[in-house]
């Protein structure tokens, strides 16, 4: 893994940190002589729970558990925002709920979550099917099973535990539909293509980053927002969101969209050119083409913001990538037998390490779970060092949200028995 030291923390962050104050614990900006912190800019977020102060700056079990926040069972209303309903019974519901489907991959360094609450389970699941079937006709009738398979409800609620209402559940679920039927119809086995598929991916992200052009020729494109199901799903999800986000974390998904349609085109030109990638050419590759748009909406689902300049912070944006990286590593060994079975070859980390590494597939897929948990331990040691270095509510909000979509995103894949199955490596 890339030398800690090399970790931009002594960068801009004190300068900024210090614009929106440091009510949180322990040593603030002030360890790096910033002086006493100006007010904040913007209303600060409300104070994160009290707990011990900030460690020294290499990371321990205290920072982490601040940063995932209080857990286990009946624990979910302990977090800062108003809920909408009283939390399920949460031991209730997880006897009944019994043990999680699946089993995680032998090895794989992650963090079991409590069942996801079931009344909003139910709830969000009824809510995004109405949506996909009455508000942007997302489906035919033929692929209903596989949309309720996809089990997007327990996905969300498990990525977001911080949510305060329904509502806000909601923003982050249409958008991961909209974001996976893009990624089936433009991209993979509903339809897909490498062939042409700039010129696709161009058209649907006008739905999220608008053209601006003449009043002669807007309404064609108006019209072609409403044209296929991708775009359709796109525009709606995105209205919802921006009606809730502010115009910077409007501006900051748009930039991760990019970023991952960026990532769907490299993929494609390599299909293309029957091109397997080096490892770390893939690598890049998927820190592109990469569930990061998800983890980084977890502001606006929770309801809280983090500043833009908080959030530009280069040692915030590598906390980030390093958590996107390990969430998407996640989806390559979860989805492997499904991919493995698909025509042709579907690239994953596993297959690419056994093509450039002289390994057969099983050394290369155990591997595959080792970069993952470098991921993940770099992930955790830069947010529990950012965490001490920029004690910002809203800083440290942002990280535990991003950890819990990080732990939600594992057990999606664990559990989610009807997608995905482990190989018999062991
Ligand atoms: C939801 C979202 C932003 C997805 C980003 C990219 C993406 C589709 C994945 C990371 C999932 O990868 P993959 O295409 O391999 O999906 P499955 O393995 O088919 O679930
Ligand atoms: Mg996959």
């Amino acid at each position: 893994m890339p030398d800690p030291g090399s970790s931009p923390l002594q960068s801009s962050l004190p300068a900024a940190a210090a614009r929106f104050g440091t009510h949180g614990h322990g040593r603030g900006i002030e360890a790096f002589g910033g002086g006493p912190p100006a007010p904040p800019v913007l209303p600060a977020a409300p104070p994160a729970p009290a707990g011990p102060p900030a460690p020294a700056r290499t990371p321990n079990p205290a920072m982490e558990r601040i940063l995932r926040g209080p857990s286990g069972l009946g624990t979910a209303g302990l977090f800062l925002s108003r809920r909408e309903e009283p939390p399920a019974p949460a031991a209730e519901a997880a006897e009944q709920a019994g043990p999680a489907a699946g089993r995680p991959v032998p090895g794989l360094y992650h963090h079991p979550v409590p069942e996801p609450d079931p009344v909003r389970v139910e709830e969000v699941s009824r809510r995004i099917k109405e949506w996909a079937v009455d508000e942007v006709e997302l489906y035919p009738p033929e692929w209903e099973d596989q949309f309720d398979g996809f089990s997007v409800g327990r996905y969300m609620v498990a990525c977001h535990p911080d949510a305060p209402t329904v509502d806000h559940l909601m923003i982050a679920t249409r958008l991961m539909v909209a974001e996976n039927v893009v990624d089936d119809c433009y991209c993979e086995d509903h339809g897909g293509s490498p062939v042409g598929l700039g010129g696709r991916l161009l058209l649907a992200h006008t739905a999220l980053d608008a053209l601006h052009t003449t009043k002669e020729y807007a309404p064609d494109w108006e019209e072609s927002l409403h044209s296929d199901a991708p775009r359709r799903a796109y525009r709606s999800a995105m209205e919802y969101f921006t009606r809730e986000a502010t115009a910077s974390q409007a501006d900051r998904y748009r930039h991760d969209m990019a970023r991952l349609h960026l990532g769907y085109l490299a993929e494609a030109a390599w299909a293309q050119t029957d091109y397997v990638p080096q490892v770390w050419e893939y690598l890049a590759m998927r820190q592109f083409n990469n569930f990061r748009p998800c983890p980084t909406i977890t502001d606006t689902v929770g309801g809280y913001e983090l500043p833009a300049d908080l959030h530009a912070q280069p040692a915030v944006q590598r906390v980030i990538a390093l958590a996107g990286n390990a969430t998407t590593i996640v989806n390559d060994l979860y989805s492997y037998t499904k991919e493995l079975a698909s025509p042709g070859r579907h690239l994953n980390l596993p297959v690419v390490v056994a093509e450039h590494e002289g390994c057969d597939v099983r050394d290369a897929y155990l591997k595959a779970v080792e970069v993952h948990n470098d991921l993940m331990h770099a992930f955790e040691a830069e947010a529990a060092e950012l965490a001490a270095a920029c004690p910002v509510p809203s800083v440290l909000r942002f990280l535990r949200g991003v950890a819990a979509w990080v732990d939600g995103n594992h057990y999606w894949h664990q559990t989610n028995t009807y997608r995905y199955s482990l190989p018999d490596f062991w």
